[in-house]
């Protein structure tokens, strides 16, 4: 969009500065007729007037009002004398047959009434009078647009044989001169249609860029949710919402490094579901299904610590990672197996409740380089199966002398 509004105002720029050009060549014009029209008048004037023979287009100059005006010569022929204002609208005339450009000797007060002048020109006048030493404008002609350039005309000394009122200098009228704007157009039309071309090749380049663009942007938004996709399939698991077994090893792997490097303890609790297959026997599996997303909803409710990781190691197995000492997960096993009690789940083929239980798992280590995530797991997984052992629905936490002993045994083992 950006493009195309500076494309825009860059054409709107171009536009307006060849119609300048044209404005400058058409005034540069006017001020060349005006200027030769200026010297062939004193040339007229010079030579006193120049007689012609009379026709029927020159027929003598009725507002010239001089004694020797018209003469016959030896030979019979009739001539006129033709003074600057008559050679002028003659040579008007003449050039407007020819390339329609107008010029016209004019005053406020003409003594011909067809040198009356119009009101671009009075303004000219006007404004001639105030000091203005030039007037240039585009002004409607006969319903046409023209380029319009005006001088005024000052009284010189050869003007004085005709004009005796006057002094030198002073202003006695203008002429104007008026070129139809059709006539410049074509000097510009070449350079207009060249800033066309350019710029609306420039404009559907840009559309053609935001197209590309556009699309290349939707096609890695797509591969961007594919690959998404494509990971949160890879480490969550999909019944429950929960972190995988996958997403699980990376995480404790970072996990035991950290609390090795700051000597914090760690702690896994492993739990399943008592009876399970009884329920899935007896419910059916899509009712098994919902008892583990139900599960998983209180496991999430109940471990919302920063540093507590839960996740469904497979099957009906869960496993919570946390940063915390023996006492504390023991605390945090406890709460879970009452939450899930309470949540009254029912499971009538339970031996042990009318509804679905719990048993839970805890080991906690400091981590060490003897030890391993995979051992602590291995502690919380005797722990879970003590508690299946002493009657379920409880929890059991393999202790610090569990955990020396066992692995006093390894050493032993080594
Ligand atoms: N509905 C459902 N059942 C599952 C899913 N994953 C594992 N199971 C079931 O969980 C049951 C686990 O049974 P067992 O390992 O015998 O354990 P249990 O019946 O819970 O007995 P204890 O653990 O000793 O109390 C099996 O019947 C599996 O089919 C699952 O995604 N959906």
């Amino acid at each position: 969009m950006l493009w195309l509004g500076l494309n825009g105002i860059s054409l709107l720029l171009q536009v307006y500065n060849a119609q300048d050009t044209a404005k400058k060549i058409a005034f540069s014009q006017g001020k060349l007729f005006f200027q030769h029209i200026v010297t062939m008048r004193h040339w007229n004037a010079r030579h006193g007037g120049v007689y012609v023979t009379v026709t029927e287009d020159t027929p003598p100059n009725p507002y010239l009002d001089i004694p020797e005006r018209d003469i016959v010569t030896l030979d019979g022929r009739r001539l006129t004398l033709i003074n600057p204002a008559y050679m002028t609208r003659q040579l008007a005339e003449l050039e407007h047959d020819k390339s329609r450009i107008q010029f016209h000797i004019t005053s406020l007060h003409p003594k011909r009434p067809e040198n009356k002048a119009d009101d671009w020109e009075t303004s000219a006048l006007l404004a001639f009078e105030e000091g203005e030493s030039v007037v240039m404008d585009i002004a409607t002609l006969h319903d046409e647009p023209f380029y319009r350039y005006m001088e005024p005309l000052k009284i010189t000394e050869s003007c004085l044989r005709c004009h005796r009122n006057y002094q030198i200098g002073d202003i006695r009228g203008g002429i104007s001169v008026s070129i139809p704007k059709t006539k410049i157009i074509p000097y510009v039309e070449n350079q207009l249609s060249h800033i066309y071309l350019l710029h609306a090749v420039i404009a559907s380049l840009g559309v053609m860029l935001l197209i590309v663009f556009h699309y290349t942007e939707r096609l890695t938004q797509k591969q961007l949710i594919r690959a998404k996709s494509k990971l949160h399939l890879a480490y969550i698991d999909s019944l429950t919402g929960l972190p995988n077994r996958r997403y699980y090893d990376q995480y404790v792997q970072k996990e035991w490094q950290r609390a090795l490097r700051h000597q914090y303890p760690l702690s896994i609790i492993m739990l399943d579901i008592d009876y399970f297959k009884n329920y899935n026997d007896t419910e059916g599996h899509p009712a098994g299904d919902q008892c583990l997303i139900e599960l998983a909803k209180v496991l999430k409710l109940f471990s919302k610590r920063s540093d507590d990781f839960v996740c469904r190691y497979g099957g009906e197995e869960f496993c919570v990672v946390t940063a915390c000492n023996a006492e504390q997960s023991l605390s945090l096993a406890e709460k879970l197996r009452d939450a899930v009690e309470k949540r009254r789940l029912r499971h009538p083929n339970s031996p042990v409740s009318h509804y679905v239980t719990l048993s839970l798992g805890v080991a906690t280590v400091v981590p060490k380089d003897t030890l391993s995530s995979t051992r602590l797991l291995g502690f919380a997984d005797k722990a879970l199966y003590l508690a299946k052992q002493n009657g379920r629905n409880r929890v059991e936490q393999f202790d610090q002398k569990q955990i020396d002993d066992a692995e006093m045994a390894t050493i032993a083992e080594i």
